[in-house]
């Protein structure tokens, strides 16, 4: 099922909707939860709620999708949003080559998940512009990622078990000002400036996607493709990631877990290629849909 949060023209309160990507359509199916749930209280109570939408949205009304407003399918500030960096090895490359990480410009690969996170106030919809922060960053750069959703929470989740945690899948553009990203050493500043967590446009369930490892990340800058990279040459896979971080840290329905992105990032090229004003960036991940941010 892909659950997304919407709302409209008249800027109403959010509403949750089935979407329908074959026909380009959204089922509001607010009616049909508890008064106020968002996707995250579907997602906390799937094994209740998920039948209840599976049997009774499509009956509903549909629209077209292009006729509303879409969210990110978790909005701000609900839940963490965890990240990896460095868990593709072209990528490791790129970055030690360009020496943003360690000015010895080492490719070693890590040895251990690169965990961060993004502040959630970061979080955006999946077709926001993107503020560019002109005088906070002239190094601005897209990061194409498939992101987990947990949907039963815990704690010291081993990797046989992670899969029964995963309650689905998303996109997330890790926008990066890699000047930040490079002066602060801790990546926080620069990868959590407002507007740079574009999400979505779906939270798809896991039901609905055969082999996690087989769907591909791409990203385009103005048409123009720059990253694709199949889930399978993560370096620390969806289980690895999931007992790392659960190992001292308690998970909940709803947190994000970003996976990392592959090679073809602005930093990536010599000379770097950043976006700017104008720019319009494009990511889609088989099966979960594509997001479009222009920079503003
Ligand atoms: N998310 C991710 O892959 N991050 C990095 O490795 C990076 O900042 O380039």
């Amino acid at each position: 099922m892909k659950l997304v949060t919407f709302t409209d023209a008249t800027g109403a309160a959010p509403r949750v909707g089935v979407a329908d990507d074959g026909t380009g359509e959204v089922r509001d199916v607010s009616e049909l939860l508890p008064a106020g749930a968002g996707v995250l209280e579907v997602i906390e109570d799937w094994s209740t709620l998920g039948p209840v939408l599976a049997e009774r949205a499509p009956s509903l009304a549909a629209r077209p999708l292009d006729s509303v407003r879409l969210l990110a399918p978790i909005p701000r500030p609900r839940r963490n949003v965890f990240c990896v960096g460095k868990n593709y090895r072209a990528h490791v490359a790129e970055f030690g080559r360009s020496g943003y990480d360690r000015p010895d410009r080492s490719e070693d690969l890590p040895e251990h998940p690169v965990v961060f996170s993004k502040a959630t106030t970061a979080v955006t919809g999946p077709f926001d512009d993107v503020l560019a922060h002109a005088g906070v960053t002239s190094e601005l750069d897209y990061e194409a990622e498939l992101a987990v959703i947990i949907g039963r929470g815990g704690r010291g989740i081993s990797r046989e078990a992670a899969f029964e945690h995963v309650w689905g899948y998303t996109i997330v553009d890790d926008v990066t000002a890699r000047d930040l990203q490079r002066r602060h050493s801790q990546w926080l500043l620069g990868k959590s400036l407002d507007t740079h967590c574009p999400m979505g446009p779906y939270a798809v369930s896991a039901d609905e996607i055969a082999d996690v490892s087989a769907l591909q990340v791409e990203s385009s800058v103005n048409g123009e493709p720059r990253q694709s990279a199949p889930v399978k040459d993560l370096i620390f896979d969806i289980p690895e990631l999931v007992a790392t971080i659960s190992a001292g840290i308690t998970l909940e329905p709803g947190d994000v877990i970003a996976t990392g992105t592959p090679a073809g990032v602005g930093i990536g090229f010599d000379p770097p290629r950043f976006l700017a004003p104008g720019d319009v960036v494009e990511i889609s991940v088989t099966g979960l849909g594509r997001q479009r941010s222009r920079i503003v």
